[in-house]
């Protein structure tokens, strides 16, 4: 006999499974091999000319991002069509998103550097350095989808000096405490990506670039002269970026691609359990 509908789902354990501990997969590189990253204990700088694929690479990271148990979100993108198609979603999970009001901005910010102060007074009254997932603390995900209209374009130089030294902090001090920066700009100049904060970034992706002094601004001074030059990236293959972790050499990978609609369709699901599902993990065994 089967079961009626009303019965099976609520018999039928709903809820992201993944955690933000897990490693996010970003898309093959040029072996053919999978790449994944290590988001929680570093931060990312995903940059390059327009139409190179940033904003899909944003996009893979805030899908993986919601399909976990673990995670807060803080969306800020000015244009609103590509972290704004989260809106909802981020509101569904006790997040925040803001638009091209740097004031808004501002706040959330500041705020965040609280919640970093407080998470660091936790780990040293526990002699801790860093944040395991056995914590069971939710990862502050912070998204920024064009750092340069915050830091060069809107508001007063007061309020983007001022943005600017919170995301330095939250940069800098962010990645023990489960606080990532993802931050995305089409402008890789030394005004919008200083090196002192480039280099706070364990993980750098350079899409193409319109010169090689772009690319080594992204990825660090003289890997352009060494052949790993973003600029040489074809502008008719967009999402092949050059990923540089710390320590290492870069990498050229191809980002995977989610269309709108599966964008859309994510964006429901990962809503929907949110607001009717039993937020608890749910082993993927179950
Ligand atoms: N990994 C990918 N696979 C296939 N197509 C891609 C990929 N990445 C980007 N594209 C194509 O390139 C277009 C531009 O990508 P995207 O919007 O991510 O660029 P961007 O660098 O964010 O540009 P902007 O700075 O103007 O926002 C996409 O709409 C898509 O058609």
């Amino acid at each position: 006999m089967h079961a009626a509908l009303s019965e099976l789902t609520v018999t039928i354990p709903v809820a992201p499974s993944m955690s933000m501990f897990d490693p996010v997969f970003v898309g093959i590189d040029e072996f053919g091999n999978p790449v994944y990253l290590d988001l929680v204990y570093h931060n990312l700088l995903d940059a390059g000319e327009p139409g190179g694929g940033k904003s899909v690479l944003i996009q893979n990271l805030v899908g993986h991002a919601f399909l976990c148990h673990d995670f807060t979100p803080v969306l800020l993108d000015p244009k609103w069509v590509e972290l704004g198609m989260w809106m909802e979603a981020a509101e569904a999970a006790g997040g925040v998103f803001v638009g091209p009001d740097i004031e808004a901005a501002l706040r959330v910010l500041r705020r965040l550097q609280k919640v970093m102060d407080r998470r660091y007074s936790w780990l040293v009254a526990h002699g801790r350095r860093k944040f395991l997932p056995s914590d069971l603390i939710k990862v502050i995900g912070i998204f920024i989808d064009e750092l340069a209209y915050y830091t060069a374009t809107t508001g007063t130089p007061e309020q983007q000096k001022e943005f600017i030294a919170l995301v330095r902090d939250l940069v800098a001090r962010g990645r023990a405490c489960a606080m990532p920066v993802i931050a995305a700009t089409q402008r890789p100049s030394v005004d919008i990506i200083p090196t002192s904060l480039r280099d706070l970034f364990g993980y750098r992706a350079a899409f193409r670039c319109t010169t090689p002094n772009s690319s080594d601004i992204i990825l660090g001074h003289g890997w352009a002269s060494a052949g790993f030059n973003a600029q040489a990236i074809s502008p008719t293959t967009p999402g092949v970026f050059y990923l540089i972790a710390e320590g290492g050499i870069p990498h050229l990978v191809k980002a995977a691609y989610l269309t709108d609609a599966q964008i859309h369709q994510l964006v429901d699901y990962v809503t929907w359990i949110r607001r009717n599902g039993d937020p608890a993990p749910v082993p993927l065994a179950a």
